[in-house]
């Protein structure tokens, strides 16, 4: 008999993605040293050239190029040294042909001047004479007011997500603040008479909580605000007021466990009573992770992710963390991808998305991945694996010695 009517992962997001169009969570400046990984709320335009004058690159002498055309050891070219650039001030000289000025790194161009001598390049005959060695092309050992940003040049886009270079590149051009997506909370509710708490000893027939502590830890590498509400007992009044509390202090409720069709799971009836009856789907044709609910209480996306931990885990990086990355209008998220060599066939269904765990072993030049066999309760096989292979829903299979493309679970 099947108690669910299985949609694929496909229009499981697309009915998500519909349902998260436009509710994009508001926006609040933070400063520089509270960017990292946000997302963009705007696009950020340089308002200035970068750098704001021509400046050296290295230690040496300031020349006009022409004037060093066939210089060598042999030949050297010959200028009067006329003045000598201070780091950080403005050089107002102008330099005339035959002229050169003494410069650091980092130093204003002066104008006229179009490349910089090395000083291993030239010799100083006395204090005001100079002879260069080698000839410099125009623009040599110079960077050019602008060259790095110029002014209107975009810098940040909206939806990206921000790393370290972009905090220097908004350093550089002087924004102090940055406006992001506020991070969306997310509430996280655990459901199952047989869970305790971590500091507890379960007695027989007792399991500890893992999928709220390892949900929370991935929602929040995703950018949310977590809230973790304890463990809920499989019962429906218990269930039902902690929803009713969580949706009002969430943008996204998960419940985990209770998403099956036995007589203890009540997530469905849950949301479709406090969301008057909008469950978008009840199962979604992916292995691990079938029982999946998706509805809308309200404005709140909810989930009802399966309790088996590696269904859970599955299910969250497949339709949550889209989900969160919608409700942030994060542009595309981080999935690190390596191909490595399948070390044995992996049998599918298909019509049906299955994700296997893998452990990757660098061998002579390339990865293999070695599939975790293991059931979906098993919350080891997840810990030990490097990646997750997809096989998608219109093959039957993987083969070994194929090369699949691994997204990784473990940072590079
Ligand atoms: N007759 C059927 N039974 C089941 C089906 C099915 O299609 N027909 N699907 C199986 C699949 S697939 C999964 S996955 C599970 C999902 O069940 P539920 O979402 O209802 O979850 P529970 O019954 O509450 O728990 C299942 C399993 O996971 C353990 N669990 C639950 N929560 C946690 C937690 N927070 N931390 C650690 N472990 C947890 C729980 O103790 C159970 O062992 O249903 C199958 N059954
Ligand atoms: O969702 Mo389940 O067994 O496929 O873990």
């Amino acid at each position: 008999m099947e108690y669910f009517t299985c949609i694929s992962l496909k229009e499981a997001k697309q009915l998500l993605m519909n349902a998260l169009a436009g509710r994009i969570v508001a926006s609040e400046p933070v400063s520089l040293d509270e960017a990292f990984e946000r997302i963009a709320a705007e696009d950020i335009v340089s308002k200035e050239d970068l750098p704001p004058f021509s400046r050296s690159t290295v230690d040496g002498f300031a020349v006009r190029s022409a004037d060093t055309f066939g210089a060598s050891e042999g030949v050297p070219a010959l200028f009067d040294i006329v003045s000598e650039v201070a780091m950080g001030q403005e050089t107002c000289v102008q330099l005339q042909p035959g002229q050169a000025v003494t410069i650091p790194t980092g130093g204003m161009l002066p104008a006229g001047a179009d490349a910089v001598v090395m000083l291993e390049h030239a010799e100083r005959p006395d204090n005001n004479s100079l002879l260069v060695l080698k000839a410099a092309a125009p623009g040599e050992n110079v960077v050019l007011k602008g060259e790095d940003i110029s002014k209107g040049h975009c810098i940040l886009r909206q939806g990206q997500q921000i790393l370290p270079q972009d905090i220097g590149a908004l350093a550089a051009c002087g924004f102090e603040k940055v406006p992001v997506r506020r991070k969306p909370n997310v509430a996280i509710i655990s459901t199952g008479d047989e869970l305790v708490n971590v500091a507890c000893t379960p007695v027989n027939g007792q399991v500890r909580d893992i999928n709220s502590y390892a949900l929370a830890a991935m929602l929040a590498e995703a950018g949310c605000l977590v809230r973790r509400y304890g463990i809920v007992q499989d019962q429906y009044e218990e269930l039902r007021t902690a929803v009713s509390q969580a949706i009002l202090q969430s943008d996204l409720v998960v419940i985990s466990g209770g998403s099956s069709v036995g007589a203890r799971d009540h997530t469905v009836k849950v949301i479709q009573e406090l969301g008057n009856q909008d469950v978008l789907f009840h199962g979604m044709a992916v292995k691990p992770g079938k029982p999946t609910i998706f509805g809308m209480i309200g404005k709140v996306p909810v989930f009802g992710l399966p309790g088996h931990p590696v269904a859970a885990m599955t299910v969250c990086g497949q339709i949550v963390k889209p989900a969160v990355q919608a409700l942030l209008g994060q542009k595309s998220g981080n999935v690190y991808t390596i191909p490595a060599r399948l070390t044995r066939n992996m049998a599918s269904v298909p019509g049906r998305d299955d994700f296997i765990r893998v452990r990757l072993v660098k061998k002579a030049n390339e990865y293999r991945a070695e599939p975790i066999l293991g059931k979906s309760g098993l919350i080891s096989t997840m810990a030990m694996a490097d990646g997750i292979v997809h096989i998608p829903a219109d093959k039957g299979g993987l083969y070994s010695e194929e090369i699949v493309q691994v997204n990784l679970i473990t940072k590079p």
